[in-house]
């Protein structure tokens, strides 16, 4: 059994994967686990200190804690930029994922996290690239950070054009992140000639953008973990 780490911006995350089945954990119970884990896998773009404990302890017994990195390629899939080294990892083990997930389908990997990022992926191997938007929670904070008469409220309205201020700001900012992933979609079947494309959401915010994307999609909550599933062979 290997425990697998998601350590984003925002939150940090655990599964304990065996035979490349994917169970999700609290940070206690991979903690109480960690006696009968043989490796670590780890998918970090923040230090966690949770994350040293876990490494000491692993170092101490000799076993291997593994901090996944961005190669040109991995199980098949190209990494599309021109400096790997700068690819978030988060990105690429999601858009690995994808790839073993839905091997032949063009893709569109949408991660609604802290930021959001979209990736295409042609050809089931072939990563173009991306976007970095802000996610939505630092989208509406940016605005109500830097102008006042702007707020929020849990309450507002799911409505096309907003009738108050926070329905204006909250269906804005969720419909700017749609109108993104629309327009991916729009420009691999305009300049890539691509047919056949699956969307696939993860992330904090991807049940609610779920809810609002009209076009053929799928929720794929654990897309970081079978990517990193894939460092384990
Ligand atoms: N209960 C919640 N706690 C924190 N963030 C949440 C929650 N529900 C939705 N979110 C949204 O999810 C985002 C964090 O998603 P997550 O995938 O954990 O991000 P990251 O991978 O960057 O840590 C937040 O920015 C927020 O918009
Ligand atoms: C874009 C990100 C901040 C997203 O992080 P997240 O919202 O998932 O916590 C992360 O993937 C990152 O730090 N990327 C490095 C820059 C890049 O991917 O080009
Ligand atoms: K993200």
């Amino acid at each position: 059994m290997n425990l697998l780490v998601d350590a984003g911006n925002t939150s940090i995350k655990f599964a304990l994967e065996s035979q490349q089945k994917i169970l999700r954990v609290s940070e206690e119970d991979a903690l109480s686990q960690l006696a009968n884990i043989e490796a670590v896998i780890v998918s970090k773009v923040k230090e966690y200190d949770v994350l040293d404990n876990i490494k000491t302890n692993f170092i101490n017994f000799g076993k291997p804690f593994i901090v996944a990195s961005v190669s040109k390629k991995h199980s098949g899939v190209t990494c599309g930029y021109n400096n790997i080294k700068n690819l978030g990892i988060d990105r690429w083990v999601a858009v690995i994922g994808a790839c073993r997930l839905y091997p032949n389908r063009n893709l569109v990997v949408v991660d609604a996290g802290t930021a959001m990022t979209i990736d295409a992926i042609v050809d089931s191997q072939n990563h173009l690239g991306g976007w970095i938007v802000p996610g939505l929670s630092l989208m509406k904070q940016s605005i109500e950070q830097k102008a006042p008469l702007v707020f929020s409220s849990n309450e507002s309205a799911i409505e096309e054009f907003g009738t108050d201020t926070p329905s204006a700001l909250e269906n804005g900012c969720i419909l700017t992140l749609i109108g993104s992933i629309e327009k991916a979609v729009n420009l691999l079947k305009s300049d890539y000639n691509s047919q056949n494309i699956m969307v696939l959401l993860t992330g904090g915010d991807a049940q609610t953008l779920s809810k609002r994307l009209l076009i053929e999609h799928a929720l794929e909550p654990d897309l970081i973990f079978h990517g990193l599933s894939e460092y384990t062979k």
